[in-house]
């Protein structure tokens, strides 16, 4: 019997960090174990076309969306598909490649979530919502340096690209189990990128680890800790808030792993002392940044891989 693969969704707008995230996790799992799809290969038009037509690449018409659909549930059964690409240096298709999925399969892109039918191929869903003067700041700063654009282009292309943002993309952020955002700590005016903080919203819409035992039952609530659990509302919604300062000293961030892996023993290969790739990021001049905060949520999103594997290989193997 072929095993079903375990299917992670990162969607978010262009430059919300969906490559970034990615990576991390693909490295904890295991790269052999990991396929990554990007959805940008989807696109039905080229470069060229959309200007013609006067459509942005957000728009759920310039997409295949009912191919991305057949394709998940594809991998999802553990069947080989022949993925198009699309070229971000020349703007253009390149010939299909034939790609057999393996254990874990990453798909991240622009509109993941957009039909119910893919939504219902992900075993976690996750969407990234850094607030809009960040993104646009990493948008600009990426496509300037690796996608050949002006910075006159890349701010025309953002604001052309809002109505689309606002009513396309940015509702699929209800579907999502997790919504990670990353941010300027408040007290902070510049972009310090190394000490972003991240804002992770839980809905619970599938069992997340047991956060409490992050803090002294004993004491009280301390306001100003590092990592932070609350409650919260998100769309309207009831969900848990988790909040970790990229301040958070390794003391912290030290018990936050062990919970996570006290309960998917997998994850001990995978400590932050043990990975010196896990939470790095370039930075927007190229240099290479280590977060905390990026690290846990890698981290607590493989955890929730790791857990739905596992799930599986007990039903497989006929366990409760
Ligand atoms: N967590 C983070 N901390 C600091 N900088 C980040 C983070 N995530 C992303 N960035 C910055 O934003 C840029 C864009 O990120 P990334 O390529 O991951 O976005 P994306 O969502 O995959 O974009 P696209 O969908 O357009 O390909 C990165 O090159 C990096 O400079
Ligand atoms: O929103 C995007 C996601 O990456 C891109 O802008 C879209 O895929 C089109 O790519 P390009 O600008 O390279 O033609």
């Amino acid at each position: 019997m072929v095993q079903r693969r375990i299917i992670l969704g990162i969607v978010g707008d262009s430059a919300a960090g969906k490559t970034t995230l990615t990576r991390g996790i693909a490295q904890v799992l295991g790269e052999e174990n990991v396929t990554v799809i990007c959805t940008d290969d989807y696109h039905r038009y080229n470069r060229q076309q959309r200007s013609e037509f006067g459509i942005t690449a957000l728009h759920p018409d310039c997409n295949y969306l009912d191919i991305i659909q057949q394709h998940l549930s594809l991998l999802r059964g553990g069947q080989p598909i022949l993925k198009p690409i699309y070229n971000h240096d020349t703007g253009n298709f390149d010939p299909p490649e034939y790609i057999e999925p393996r254990q874990f399969v990453i798909v991240e892109g622009l509109l993941g979530y957009y039909t119910r039918a893919a939504r219902d191929c992900y075993d976690v869903k996750v969407y990234l919502a850094p607030p809009e003067d960040l993104r646009r700041t990493w948008k600009i700063k990426r496509d300037t340096r690796k996608r050949g654009y002006s910075d006159e282009q890349v701010i025309t292309a953002l604001d052309k690209r809002e109505p689309d943002s606002e009513k396309f993309i940015r509702p699929q952020r209800q579907w999502s189990d997790v919504v990670v955002s990353f941010c300027s700590p408040e007290d902070s005016a510049d972009e310090n990128q190394e000490h972003l903080n991240v804002r992770l919203v839980l809905r619970p819409t599938i069992p997340h680890p047991d956060l409490v035992r992050l803090f002294d039952p004993s004491s009280a609530v301390d306001p100003y800790s590092a990592i932070r659990l609350g409650l919260d509302r998100d769309m309207g919604k009831p969900v848990d808030l988790l909040e970790i300062d990229g301040h958070a000293t390794s003391e912290q961030v030290r018990k936050l792993e062990k919970i996570l892996c006290s309960d998917v023993p997998s994850l001990e290969s995978c400590r932050l002392d043990s990975n010196v790739e896990i939470g790095k990021v370039t930075g927007t001049t190229g240099e290479t940044i280590q977060s905390y905060p990026l690290a846990l949520t890698q981290l607590l999103i493989t955890y929730h891989m790791l857990k739905a594997s596992s799930v599986h290989q007990k039903i497989g193997s006929g366990g409760g």
